[in-house]
């Protein structure tokens, strides 16, 4: 088993702060926004969720790569985090159908590793000073090659990310008793989005996240849905302009996490970068429309400001997060329109939240 794990290598992060570790694989230097994710499982799925995309990501589970990883469980095509930082590696993964070791998927694509780096101490700094860019590389390039590096590496804050994990083309999405017509806007799909609203009859067209309104409006839907993704959401303009005009036209609209964020924008509503993301698999959410709690999965950066939410006449707020009381999800009050901030489908996670699938449908039988 190929684990070379004897160059000395860095975090980097850009208060000047350095942790040490070693260099795994192939790592030479890699750059991102780091952040944590709290999951003891689903280590896999996050890697390829490209809502991480531009993200270097710290796992706080202590070992990493116990039941090693299988084709079946990636979310996109390709590792989408920038880099990863861990503390060790399970070189005997432990599972009946994986296919590969996590050393080897490391290998396989390229993707920049350190570990034997201090997590806690690391997830502590993050915590308490906020997210930041950082840079992971070998101890061999030199501190200031590195420095330079890092100083030159653009703020998470504005960015747009969409562009770089959307789909080229339009495409369908074909199953085999079709009710219901679907459409997409892709700022970064994960592929259980997908296979719930197939399981669910629905046949889907996928929208590039920068097609234009004039094309979209060509296609009959019964419903719209704007996927989750990475960066900021404030750059994307063309997303907000299609999520006003379906919620002008009272389509059933759905959106998760990124999706969420553009229909709040796209009615004035603000959002803003948290201090730290919410990154794990165990966020607790109060459905304020039922009183029912639910364990979910999450994943971001950026918030919609729940006050600009509150003060506004046509929205009422459907979910907040237990621990910190942010918006987790919002519900328009005349328009058949909901979304979410964190993630339903789940993969990994909890499956609690399941059923906003089941809404979206029932949204779209009423109409
Ligand atoms: N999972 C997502 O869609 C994340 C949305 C956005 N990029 C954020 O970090 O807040």
């Amino acid at each position: 088993m190929k684990y070379n794990q004897t160059e000395n290598a860095v975090v980097l992060l850009q208060d000047g702060t350095i942790f040490h570790g070693k260099a795994v694989g192939d790592l030479n230097y890699a750059l991102g926004e780091i952040c944590f994710n709290t999951g003891m499982t689903g280590y896999q799925e996050v890697f390829t969720d490209p809502s991480y995309f531009g993200q270097i990501m710290v796992t706080t589970n202590a070992h990493i790569g116990n039941y090693g990883t299988n084709n079946q469980d990636m979310e996109s095509s390709k590792v989408q985090i920038s880099g990863l930082v861990c503390k060790n590696f399970s070189l005997n993964p432990s599972r009946a159908d994986s296919d590969l070791s996590l050393s080897e998927f490391i290998s396989q694509n390229k993707l920049h590793t350190i570990s034997d780096v201090d997590t806690r101490a690391l997830v502590r700094h993050i915590r308490k000073h906020g997210a930041m860019n950082a840079v992971i590389g070998k101890l061999s390039l030199g501190i200031d090659f590195l420095k330079e590096k890092l100083s030159a590496h653009p703020s998470m804050n504005g960015l747009e990310l969409a562009s770089q994990v959307s789909t080229k083309e339009i495409y369908e999405v074909a199953v085999d008793d079709p009710q219901y017509h679907v459409g997409i806007l892709d700022l970064g799909i994960k592929q259980n989005i997908i296979r719930e609203l197939k399981k669910r009859n629905c046949r889907l067209t996928v929208f590039p996240f920068d097609t234009k309104l004039e094309t979209i409006k060509d296609y009959k839907f019964d419903g719209f849905f704007v996927s989750n993704g990475p960066g900021d959401p404030s750059p994307l303009k063309n997303a907000n302009e299609i999520a006003q005009y379906f919620l002008e036209i009272d389509m059933p609209y759905f959106g998760i996490c990124l999706g969420h964020q553009v229909l709040a924008q796209s009615l004035g509503i603000k959002t803003f970068k948290m201090h730290n993301g919410h990154r794990g698999i165990n966020h607790p959410v109060q459905n304020l429309l039922t009183g029912k709690d639910e364990v979910t999965s999450q994943n971001h950066g950026f918030a919609v400001d729940r006050e600009s939410a509150e003060n506004h006449p046509d929205i009422e707020l459907s979910h907040v997060h237990l621990n910190d009381h942010t918006l987790a999800g919002i519900r328009h009050k005349t328009k058949p329109a909901f979304s979410v901030q964190y993630h339903p489908e789940a993969s990994p996670g909890p499956n609690d939240a399941m059923y906003l699938f089941d809404d979206f449908i029932k949204l779209m039988q009423n109409a």
